[in-house]
C-alpha cells in the first residue's frame, strides 16, 4: 500500500476578504485531498495574525512568527490591511516581513482569461490571451530604504527619500527565472519592463543584466519596453506578450492592470517563491483586503483558489493543479460568477461550483 503524502500548510487569512477567500481555497484543497484515494493530504495550521491581532497586541504578527512558519511546506495567505492600522505598517509588519525574510524573490502573477468572464478588451473575444507577470519581489522600489525628517529642515520643509535598490545579483536571478519560465511556454518570449530613460542608475543596470542574460537563451525572443509604453501595450497589443519581467513596483501595477483586463482583480493568482526552497514559499491572491465588500460574502474566491493551484504546482502535484484550474473554468463557463465579474453568485456559490466540478472530474477518472 502506498503511503499518504502530507503537506503542512500555514494559513494566514489576515484581513477583510482575505478571510473569506482563504477559507474557500482551503475547502477546495481539502475536497481535492478527500477524493485523492489517500494519495495526499493537507495538514493546516491557522495563524491569527493581521490587523485584529495588531489591535490586541500592537504587532501584526508574533515576534517569533517567522520561526513558527519556517518549517511549513508552504504558506497560504489572504490579504492584509484594515482601517485601524496605517497601510505601510500592516504591509511591512506581515506580508513584506514574510516575503523579505524568507527571500521569496520571485513573484509569479499569471494573467488568465476565463470562459464566461467578460474582458473589457474587445479583442479578448477573438484572440487567445495568456501572459504571466514575473515580479522582482525582494528589492527595487520596495527595498524599504530611505527616511524622513532629515535633520535641520524644520516644519513645512520635511524631505522624504524612498530609495530603490537594484543589485546585479537580484536582477540576474529574476531575469533567469523569467527566461527559464519562457522556455516552458508555447510562446518563448520575455518582455522586460524598464524605465532606463529616466532612471539612469537602477534601470540601466536592469537593462544591462537583461541583455547579458538573454545571450544565454538564444531560443527565447526578447524585447525591452518602457513601463509607460508597456501599460499601453497591455491594452492595445496583449497578444504579443508571454512572460513579462518587471521590477517590484512596475510589476505590482502592471499585474493589477492585467487582472482588470482579464475581468477582475478578484480572479488573479500569485506565488511568492523562494526558488532555492531554503524557506517556505507563500501563495496569495493578487488583490488586497477589499474593505468595500468585506464581510458580505460576495468576494470572488477565484484568485485565492487559483493561488492554491500554484501551491499544488510547487508541491509537484501538477496534474492536480491542472484539475483545480479546469474546475475554475468549468464553474465560470457555466455562469457561476460573483458581482465583480457581472454575476450575482456569492463566494459560497462559486466555491461550491468549483468543488462540484472538481469532485465530478475526480470521480470520472
Ligand atoms: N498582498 C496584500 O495583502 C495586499 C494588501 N493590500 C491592502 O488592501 C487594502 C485595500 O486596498 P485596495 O487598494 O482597496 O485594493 P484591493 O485589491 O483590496 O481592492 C481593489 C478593488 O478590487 C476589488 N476586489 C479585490 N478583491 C476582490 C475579490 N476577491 N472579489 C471581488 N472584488 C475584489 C475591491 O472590492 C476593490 O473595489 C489596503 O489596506 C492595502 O494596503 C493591497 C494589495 C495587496
Ligand atoms: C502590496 C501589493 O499591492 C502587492 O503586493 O500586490
Ligand atoms: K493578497
Ligand atoms: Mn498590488
Amino acid at each position: 500500500m502506498s503511503t499518504t503524502q502530507t503537506f503542512s500548510i500555514a494559513s494566514i487569512p489576515a484581513d477583510g476578504v482575505g478571510k473569506e477567500v482563504v477559507s474557500a481555497g482551503r475547502r477546495v484543497l481539502d475536497a481535492l485531498a478527500g477524493s485523492s484515494n489517500g494519495k495526499f493530504a493537507f495538514d493546516w495550521t491557522e495563524f491569527p495574525w493581521g490587523s485584529e491581532y495588531y489591535a490586541k497586541t500592537g504587532l501584526m504578527m508574533d515576534p517569533k512568527g517567522l520561526e513558527a512558519l519556517k518549517d511549513f511546506d508552504a504558506i497560504y495567505f489572504g490579504a492584509v490591511g484594515w482601517e485601524n492600522v496605517p497601510d505601510h505598517v500592516s504591509l511591512w509588519g506581515l506580508r513584506l516581513n514574510i516575503t523579505q525574510n524568507f527571500d521569496q524573490w520571485a513573484n509569479i502573477r499569471p494573467v488568465k482569461f476565463l470562459p464566461g468572464v467578460q474582458s473589457p478588451l474587445r479583442k479578448a473575444d477573438t484572440v487567445e490571451l495568456d501572459w504571466v507577470v514575473v515580479r522582482e519581489n525582494s528589492e527595487g522600489e520596495y527595498a524599504g530604504l530611505g527616511g524622513r525628517n532629515l535633520s535641520g529642515r524644520g516644519p513645512g520643509n520635511e524631505v522624504a527619500l524612498q530609495t530603490a535598490l537594484f543589485t546585479e545579483k537580484g536582477c540576474e536571478r529574476i531575469m533567469r527565472f523569467a527566461f527559464d519560465l519562457a522556455r516552458t511556454r508555447t510562446v518563448k518570449k520575455v518582455s522586460s519592463v524598464t524605465k532606463s530613460n529616466a532612471q539612469q542608475y537602477g534601470m540601466v543596470l536592469w537593462d544591462e543584466v537583461f541583455n547579458r542574460v538573454a545571450l544565454d537563451y538564444p531560443d527565447v525572443r526578447t524585447e525591452s519596453v518602457l513601463v509607460d509604453a508597456m501599460s499601453a501595450k497591455f491594452i492595445l497589443k496583449p497578444e504579443d506578450l508571454s512572460v513579462v519581467v518587471a521590477s517590484n513596483l512596475n510589476a505590482d501595477i502592471l499585474s493589477d492592470l492585467g487582472s482588470a483586463l482579464a475581468g477582475s482583480l478578484g480572479l488573479a493568482a500569485s506565488a511568492n517563491l523562494n526558488p532555492e526552497r531554503r524557506f517556505p514559499s507563500m501563495f496569495e491572491p493578487v488583490h488586497g483586503s477589499a474593505p468595500d465588500i468585506a464581510g458580505k460574502g460576495i468576494s470572488n474566491p477565484i484568485g485565492a483558489i487559483a493561488s492554491a493551484a500554484l501551491m499544488l504546482d510547487h508541491f509537484g502535484l501538477h496534474e492536480e493543479a491542472r484539475k483545480v484550474e479546469a474546475a475554475i473554468e468549468a464553474a465560470t463557463g457555466s455562469g457561476h460568477l460573483t458581482r465583480d465579474v457581472g454575476g450575482d453568485a456569492n463566494t459560497e456559490d462559486v466555491t461550491e461550483a468549483i468543488i462540484k466540478a472538481l469532485t465530478l472530474a475526480q470521480a470520472t477518472v
